[in-house]
């Protein structure tokens, strides 16, 4: 019964047809689908037990392996001694579970909306196809408007998975239990705010390596006991004709590892802090100092002829870049022509992804499928941020759980971009860079409590940074 020792699946984000294949070569490796559906509702059952302490609960089943799924956990929590009926509108339409409810000892009805403390909820899973109408709309109403603890199954039942798209009434879980892999819908907006909890259970899929998935926490090495200054990364901070942004990102940047900051400007900084050396000069020739290891540019950089000088300048550098805010409103196929796009990086939210997209004539139905065509088109690494920001470069896809809603402040984009371009001065790995700043941006904001400024948030990186030594 228990899943094989070498599954594969922790972390993976899969689609629908990536999931129906990896169900699909379990079967073909001798575990039948009923089998599969033991692990999944067993594993499922195990936590609505744990959830229900003892409360009445109450299964909504409909036609599917996802009903399947809901007769397998009503049986156990029966067989359990937990008070348990089942809801079902529709008799099962698959032989799995059919099997299912006819081995489910739980009382079942066809009708009706039973009062129960827990419900859990197991109409539709990844098999929904179109809007849900009728008497399952009805029942999804019914669970919207109880104040019992929800709990779904896999998906909630008007969540298409793929698109995170709302095929029905819209209501709020308590807790989503997914099946076998993580959905794309668990980590889209507005979908994933509707789930709660989010917890997997595991039913020893074997997924290919590649495959996208939920990023894991990082481990942040501390710097060398022989290090220096110059050593554990000095980053460029190009700035541009507004003085507030690049110091935004210059603040995070020197709480984020790097131990060297320089904003590059020709503007004098009265506002900066001691610890920021401000250089003016001729850009390029600044830019040529072998021990920069990184460069940042877009925060308040401006978008004229000017602007586009400097970021040309930065590319003729050829170092490590972040492009962010400005700077992706200039990026173009004819400014990185030639060079090695490998070491570069931009972390676009959805309007600058859509810029990107229009300069690189890029086409694609969905945010990830967007970043994903950039990064193969340019080979540039992509952060499309926002509250279910997705990363991709050499490494593949990563999925991110949302941060706190109190980021979606003025200039935390610049904070993120510093504490980036901070982590790629540090070791020079764009993807890894990207990856680490997500975490320690989202958990700086869970340490700066309410309604912090951004410079409050970029005070509170180096708090964050403990979090993952
Ligand atoms: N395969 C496996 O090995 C395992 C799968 N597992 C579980 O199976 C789930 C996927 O199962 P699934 O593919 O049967 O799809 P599911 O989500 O139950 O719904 C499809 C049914 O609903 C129907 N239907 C669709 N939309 C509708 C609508 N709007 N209104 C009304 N009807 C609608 C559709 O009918 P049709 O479109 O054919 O008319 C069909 O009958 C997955 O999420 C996981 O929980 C686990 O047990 C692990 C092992
Ligand atoms: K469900």
């Amino acid at each position: 019964m228990a899943p094989s020792s070498n599954s594969r699946s922790a972390g993976a984000v899969l689609t629908v047809e990536q999931m129906a294949a990896a169900e699909h070569a379990a079967m073909v490796s001798g575990v039948s689908e009923w089998e599969l559906m033991q692990r999944a509702g067993e594993g499922a059952a195990r936590w609505v037990a744990r959830m229900s302490g003892g409360r009445t609960v109450s299964v909504l089943c409909g036609p599917g392996n996802n009903g399947g799924d809901g007769y397998v956990i009503a049986d156990f929590l029966y067989r359990s001694g937990i008070p348990v009926s089942v809801v079902a509108p529709k008799p099962p339409a698959t032989d799995t579970a059919k099997k299912a409810r006819e081995t489910c000892v739980a009382p079942i009805s066809s009708d009706g909306f039973p009062a129960a403390e827990v419900y859990v909820d197991c109409l539709f899973g990844y098999g929904l196809s179109r809007q849900v109408e009728g008497a399952f709309a009805t029942l999804l109403e019914h669970l919207r408007d109880t104040t019992g603890y929800k709990i779904a199954i896999d998906v909630p039942s008007s969540i298409a998975s793929d698109t995170g798209e709302n095929l029905g009434p819209s209501l709020y879980y308590d807790l989503t239990i997914a099946l076998g892999a993580w959905k794309r819908a668990h980590f889209i907006m507005p979908a994933m705010a509707g789930m709660g909890v989010k917890r997997l259970v595991d039913i020893g899929l074997d997924i290919a390596e590649d495959a996208p998935v939920l990023s894991a926490a990082p481990q942040i090495e501390p710097p060398a006991p022989d290090s220096h200054k110059y050593r554990r990364g000095l980053l460029a901070v190009v700035a541009g004709e507004m003085p507030g942004a690049p110091l935004l990102a210059a603040e995070a940047a020197m709480r984020s590892g790097a131990g060297y900051v320089k904003l590059l400007s020709e503007h004098s900084h009265p506002d900066a802090p001691a610890e920021l050396v401000v250089e003016g000069g001729d850009l390029a020739a600044t830019l040529s100092d072998e021990r920069i290891a990184a460069v940042l540019v877009g925060p308040g950089l401006g978008r004229d002829a000017k602007a586009r000088g400097k970021l040309s300048a930065a590319l003729d550098a050829g170092k490590p870049i972040l492009f962010d805010a400005d700077a992706l409103h200039l990026l173009d196929p004819a400014l990185i022509e030639g060079g090695d796009t490998s070491q570069l990086a931009v972390t676009p939210h959805e309007g600058e992804l859509a810029q990107l997209c229009a300069a690189f004539s890029i086409e694609g139905e969905s945010k990830i499928e967007r970043a994903r065509a950039l990064h193969e088109k340019t080979g540039i690494t992509v952060l499309a941020k926002g509250p279910d920001s997705i990363l991709v470069g050499s490494k593949g896809v990563r999925f991110f759980n949302r941060g706190p809603s109190w980021l979606s402040a003025a200039g935390t984009g610049d904070v993120l971009a510093g504490i980036a371009a901070s982590r790629i001065a540090v070791h020079g790995d764009p993807q890894r860079a990207l990856e680490e700043a997500v975490w320690l941006h989202s958990e700086a904001a869970h340490i700066a409590g309410p309604a912090f400024t951004a410079g409050e948030l970029a005070r509170t990186v180096n708090q964050a940074l403990e979090c993952f030594l």
